[in-house]
């Protein structure tokens, strides 16, 4: 017997005016799983992230999630999803002036009736629990804190608190590692891996960094100007495959450049490892190859990271 997915996405477009920033997507994700939606800049992850709860709504196409249809709710059937749908945001969208256990507990506001003042408005038993998620993120000693004096990963902590309240089924995080060093990126996807599993959490991460998404997720789907050009488990995947499909939907040497500049060009590089252009190259055209520098067809073709070419 088939599970039923808890995330449907059936031949979804969506158009910002004229800007198609999805094209007959289609995405099928079941109880679990943690899918990282890989692309670059402008690909469509967010776009895509943002129909999953609601926030958007497909121009063509159905989604359906927690087997509801979200194109048909609204108001508190609409709210009553979200509530069951936690979303990390890269930017973490605190309330500055508030403290973090505050912070924290407005991920509850769904479930409370009637005014609130401050902290005397939430259940002792509320902040209890708000102060339990504050402890799972190691963040407790801090939780009188204002939102603003913390570092960018606390403030990702208290933001990754604040979801975990609403209980969720279904963890949506947009780039929730895009604003951070590399120290605290590492400790903040692992501490969104290890809540997952507690939680038996089914989780949606879009991230552009090749690397992380191997290491992190079960399975890659990858967006190129709003179409998956790729779906596949990270198991069956090595670094240099994923270079190759990127490769291969690269249609100019900007958009070249633009994957290996993610790709980390200094670190593969300086390992001594597989030369990123070289395999992006041999998944490209003739005209492509030959449009190394000093040897372009694109005028204003800067390369970053300076590379050698060979
Ligand atoms: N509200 C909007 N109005 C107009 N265009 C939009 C809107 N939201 C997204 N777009 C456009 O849709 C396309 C996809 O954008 P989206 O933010 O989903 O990409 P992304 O892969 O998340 O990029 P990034 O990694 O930079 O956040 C882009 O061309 C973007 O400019």
């Amino acid at each position: 017997m088939t599970s039923t997915p808890l995330i449907r996405v059936d031949g979804v477009t969506k158009k910002f005016g004229t800007t198609t920033a999805l094209r007959n997507v289609a995405l099928s994700v079941e109880q679990g799983e943690v899918v990282v939606l890989l692309g670059l800049s402008g690909s469509g992850k967010s776009t895509l992230l943002r129909h999953l709860n609601g926030l958007e709504l497909p121009t063509r196409g159905r989604v359906s999630v927690l087997g509801e249809e979200v194109s048909n709710l609204s108001g508190r059937r609409l709210r009553a999803l979200r509530s069951r749908v936690g979303f990390v945001f890269q930017s973490f969208e605190l309330v500055p002036s508030l403290t973090v256990l505050e912070n924290v507990l407005t991920g509850a506001l769904a479930t409370i009736r009637g005014p609130r003042f401050g902290l005397w408005g939430y259940s002792t038993a509320l902040k209890r629990t708000a102060l339990g998620h504050l402890d799972r993120v190691g963040l407790a000693h801090l939780a009188y804190q204002r939102s603003d004096t913390l570092s960018g990963g606390q403030q990702q902590r208290v933001a990754i608190a604040r979801a975990l309240i609403q209980n969720p089924e279904i963890l949506l995080a947009d780039e929730p590692v895009a604003s951070l060093d590399p120290e605290s990126s590492d400790s903040i996807m692992a501490l969104l891996r290890e809540i997952a599993a507690d939680a038996g959490l089914t989780v949606v991460c879009s991230l552009h960094q090749v690397d992380l998404a191997l290491s992190w997720g079960d399975r890659i789907v990858g967006l190129r100007h709003g179409e998956v050009v790729l779906d596949t488990p990270t198991a069956d995947l090595s670094k240099a495959e994923v270079m190759e499909i990127y490769g291969r939907v690269a249609t100019s040497t900007r958009e070249l450049e633009a994957i290996a500049t993610e790709l980390t060009v200094a670190e593969v590089l300086g390992d001594g490892e597989t030369d990123v252009y070289e395999i992006l190259a041999d998944a490209l055209d003739d005209t492509i190859v030959g449009a190394a520098p000093g040897n372009s067809a694109d005028a204003d073709y800067a390369p970053r990271n300076s590379p050698q070419w060979s």
